[in-house]
């Protein structure tokens, strides 16, 4: 298996304070699977995201992705290792305001140490996948939402990395182009076969994906096809 998680645990805060966000969760996730994760507001999406992208720390239980155990590893070679393996997509693009489309996808490459001319090449190929190849010297103020999720989305393929991290990336889009954003998602997960793990709390845009892992509570209450 690819993703390994056992017997996870994480809780904010302490005493009567304490936020339970994950309790005992367990799943596997093979390579090139798209999964949802969907549940109510607070049940522990994004910090099961996080957890598993090496982002928050573990308190207990074990995190394998591939051969690295996140659970035990220095944060250091958690860094290059998220440089070199994982693409980020967030609900707000996150992108850079003063640089344009192919600068911003460049940017996790020349983190990276890739070369400058390399960096720009890949990045104006992975927008040009994402339908952008028009749109390249843009800046984020002059594209629309869907249109800049298609640049996080460049930026985050553009290492070629084998997995991706979606959080809510259709959040602050309208339904039509929510549609084509998760159908970007489909097109890159079987013609790349990247693995991609997205958080979403619209039923709609979960079902779109085989397999739904549903959390309520910090638990694991569904994992399976679409029957939630
Ligand atoms: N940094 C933090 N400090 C304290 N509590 C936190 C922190 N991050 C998350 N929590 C708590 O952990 C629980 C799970 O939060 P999480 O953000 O993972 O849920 P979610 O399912 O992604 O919610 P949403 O759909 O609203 O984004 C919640 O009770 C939340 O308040």
């Amino acid at each position: 298996m690819f993703i390994r998680v056992s017997g996870l645990s994480k809780t904010f805060g302490k005493g009567e304070a304490a936020a339970h966000a994950l309790r005992e969760v367990n799943l596997e996730i093979g390579k090139g699977e798209l999964v949802s994760v969907t549940g109510p507001s607070g049940c522990g999406k994004t910090t099961l995201l996080h957890i598993m992208a090496g982002i928050e720390s573990i308190d207990t239980g074990e995190v394998w992705i591939g051969d690295m155990p996140l659970h035990e590893a220095k944060e250091k070679q958690i860094s290059q290792f998220r440089l070199e393996h994982m693409g980020f997509i967030f609900q707000s693009y996150h992108l850079i305001p003063v640089l344009n489309a192919w600068e911003n996808a460049a940017m996790p490459l020349l983190a990276r140490g890739v070369s400058a001319r390399e960096a720009k090449r890949r990045a104006i190929e992975a927008l040009k996948e994402v339908g952008l190849k028009d749109k390249l010297g843009t800046y984020p103020s002059q594209l629309s939402g869907g249109q800049n999720q298609r640049v996080a989305i460049a930026r985050a393929i553009a290492g070629k990395p084998e997995l991706i991290w979606a959080d809510e990336p259709t959040g602050a889009l309208d339904s039509e182009t929510a549609k084509q954003i998760v159908g970007l998602l489909e097109m890159l997960n079987r013609h790349h076969g990247t693995t991609i793990v997205m958080v979403t709390h619209d039923q709609g845009v979960a079902e779109r994906a085989e397999r739904i892992i549903h959390l309520q509570n910090g638990r694991v209450v569904h994992d399976g096809g679409r029957a939630v």
